[in-house]
């Protein structure tokens, strides 16, 4: 029995656009996904007591043929099991051992789809977990390389380096296009996160982007225009401009609105820290409902947040340094 964590992520700047080749910048913060890998005879059974379906607790046998015991649509269940099916496939192929089966535990302390990392969380401690219990062990830029991979299969071709790379590495990152790298010397940034309870759906809103990019020449312009406003935030990184760095963060919430991924909750959280004099808060991960993230070293944004209808829970994300690591 082999159990991995690996850490959720906030983007200081840059979702969306890096799907594009565009750089971006994901901190990985101190909450986890913890997987627990126990080899079996064959298939492939999988708890999941986080992953809850129209209420239901889903514990499911995945072998491609059983389902779960809920009465819930075909691709929902499939978008669920498809993370751990995909990062399974993927150890098996690291360990040269096809037919390994599997008994495998998840549980975390991140939101699910909430724009903070789960899903890569997910695969890549599952992919360190079963590959550890075969006796295999991967660099942690290999785990990331294959998690990606399970990423960009489940989210129909459309996914960056950026999410799975953070969490297996921990720290700050960057990423543009396949030029992935950890960022050093960055102090603990005061992230505040304010969180409505929601989901969005990550398919489906970069599917959104995506079209709206191919539609109009000037959202394909918004999304060049993220670019620069990380390459921008980039030069003052690992200073205590903070200033800046907020400033910012609100440049590039106002162009991931413009291209359709905010949400009511999250403008309204996102105005909540901004009146409380954070130095910037964004929208964090895909949008359509989730997380936002504030600059703020005073309690002020997460007091205000506390108080803000819509926002269901508030906290401070420390950023982790620690990325994949066995338990
Ligand atoms: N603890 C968990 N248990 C089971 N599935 C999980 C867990 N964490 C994440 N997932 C999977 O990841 C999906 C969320 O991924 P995604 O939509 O990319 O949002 P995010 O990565 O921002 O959390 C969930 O719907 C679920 O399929
Ligand atoms: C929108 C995107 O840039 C980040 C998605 O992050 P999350 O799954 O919402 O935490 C997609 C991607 O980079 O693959
Ligand atoms: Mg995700």
């Amino acid at each position: 029995m082999v159990t991995a964590s690996a850490p959720g992520k906030v983007y200081l700047f840059g979702e969306h656009a890096v799907v594009y080749g565009e750089p971006a910048v994901p901190c990985a913060i101190e909450r986890r996904v913890r997987v627990t890998a126990t080899e079996i005879d064959e298939g492939l059974r999988i708890h999941a007591n986080d992953l809850q379906l129209d209420g239901f607790t889903v514990e499911y046998t995945g072998d491609g043929e059983s389902r779960p015991d809920v009465d819930v649509a075909e691709p929902l269940v499939e978008a669920g099991m498809g993370y751990v099916n995909e990062a399974i496939a993927q150890a098996r192929d690291a360990a040269d051992a096809p037919d390994a089966g599997f008994e495998i535990f998840v549980e975390g302390d991140i939101p699910l789809g909430a724009g903070l990392g789960s899903s890569a969380a997910l695969v890549v401690a599952a992919i360190d977990a079963a590959t550890g219990e075969l006796g295999v062990d991967l660099a942690a830029e290999e785990i990331a390389d294959r998690a990606y991979q399970v990423e960009h299969a489940v989210q129909d071709g459309q996914a960056s380096r950026a999410d799975t790379f953070c969490s297996a590495m921990g720290g700050a990152v960057r990423v543009e296009g396949d030029d992935c790298r950890r960022l050093e010397g960055i102090d603990n940034l005061p992230f505040v996160i304010g969180y409505d309870g929601g989901a969005g759906d990550t398919g489906a809103l970069v599917a959104g982007v995506r079209d709206l990019r191919d539609e109009y020449g000037f959202a394909a312009d918004t999304v060049d225009a993220i670019g620069d406003v990380v390459r921008e935030g980039e030069s003052v990184l690992g200073t205590d401009d903070y200033e800046t760095l907020g400033e910012l963060m609100d440049f590039n919430h106002g162009l991931l609105s413009a291209l359709g991924v905010s949400s009511r909750s999250l403008d309204s959280m996102v105005w909540a820290a901004r009146d409380a004099d954070a130095h910037g808060a964004k929208l964090t991960g895909a949008g359509g409902g989730g997380c936002i993230v504030a600059l703020d070293e005073t309690d002020d944004a997460l007091t205000a947040l506390k108080y803000t209808p819509g926002c269901e829970d508030v906290f401070r994300a420390e950023l982790d340094t620690d990325g994949v690591r066995r338990e």
